[in-house]
Formats: structure tokens, sequence, C-alpha cells
């Protein structure tokens, strides 16, 4: 489930924050309105914070990772402003999201993948893919 998305045809958000050139989620809507569907299971969510998922909702949660000059190119080419890509790349600098998901789920759920190569794209589907069918064996009984 790729949560942007969602939230711009859902209009789950609350106004336009024109500092950052984004919409502002309204946090509370955004988790009412996947509530059933998280509840049965069986989903992936994409994205780029976590703190304010009810922690019940996920079994396991990967940090996606980028070097910072790799990183700066891809804000860069997607046309971020001077501040929102600066910001973002001191967000990975002190691994805010990172902090922000062993915050907020047991830290043993918690991984980091990195992801500067397409090559690692793959690994990291593999990987993820490895610990569904894990999870299935382990669950079925
Ligand atoms: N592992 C990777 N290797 C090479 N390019 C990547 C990789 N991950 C992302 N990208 C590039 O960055 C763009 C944005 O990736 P995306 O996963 O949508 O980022 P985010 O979820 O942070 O918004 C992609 O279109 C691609 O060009």
């Amino acid at each position: 489930m790729l949560l942007p998305n969602i939230l711009l045809t859902g209009q789950l958000y609350d106004g336009y924050d024109e500092e950052y050139e984004c919409p502002i989620l309204d946090e509370d809507r955004v988790v009412d309105e996947l509530e059933n569907q998280m509840s049965e299971g069986g989903v992936i969510v994409d994205y780029h914070g976590c703190d304010f998922f009810p922690e019940r909702w996920f079994h396991i949660v990967f940090v996606l990772q980028a070097d910072n000059s790799v990183l700066y190119k891809r804000l860069e080419t997607r046309g971020y402003n001077e501040k929102k890509l600066k910001e973002n790349i001191q967000c990975e600098i002190f691994q805010v999201l990172y902090e922000e998901a062993l915050a907020s789920y047991k830290e043993e759920i918690v991984h980091q993948l990195p992801s500067n190569k397409p090559e690692d794209l793959e690994d990291n589907i593999n990987q993820i893919l490895k610990w569904i069918e894990q999870w299935i064996k382990d669950h079925s009984s």
C-alpha cells in the first residue's frame, strides 16, 4: 500500500505546507481510514514515517537508507527546494527515521536496508520475501 497515493486520492490531508511544498497529513484520519484493512493483515505499508501508526499493525519494519551523495542527487533530481533538500540529508545523517522506528516498535523487529543501487532494490525485495515466507511457516499450524 503506497500511503502517499492513498493520502492524495482520499484527501487525507489538512492543508498545504508552503515551506516544504507538500500536503499536511491528517494522521488521525489516516489511521481511521486504514484500520479495517490493517487488522485483516497481509498489508505492506510504504511511508517515510511510522510513529503515528499503532504498534499492533506491524510484525516487521524496514527502514531504507541511502548514502548521502546518492540521496542528494536523488532528491535534487526530484526538484526539492534547498531547505527541504538540506533537512532531508540531515535527517539521513542523524538516522532520524531509524530512531523513530526504534522508539515506536520493538527493537528486534526494526531492520535497516541499504538502498543505493538498483541491485540493492533486488536484494531488499528478496530479503523481505524470505522474511514473509518464514513468518507464514512459523504461524501456520
Ligand atoms: N536502490 C535504488 N537504486 C537506485 N535508484 C533508486 C533506488 N531506490 C530509489 N531509487 C531512485 O529514487 C527514486 C525514488 O525512490 P522511492 O523509493 O520512490 O523513494 P521514496 O520512497 O523515498 O520517496 C526512484 O524513482 C529511483 O530513481
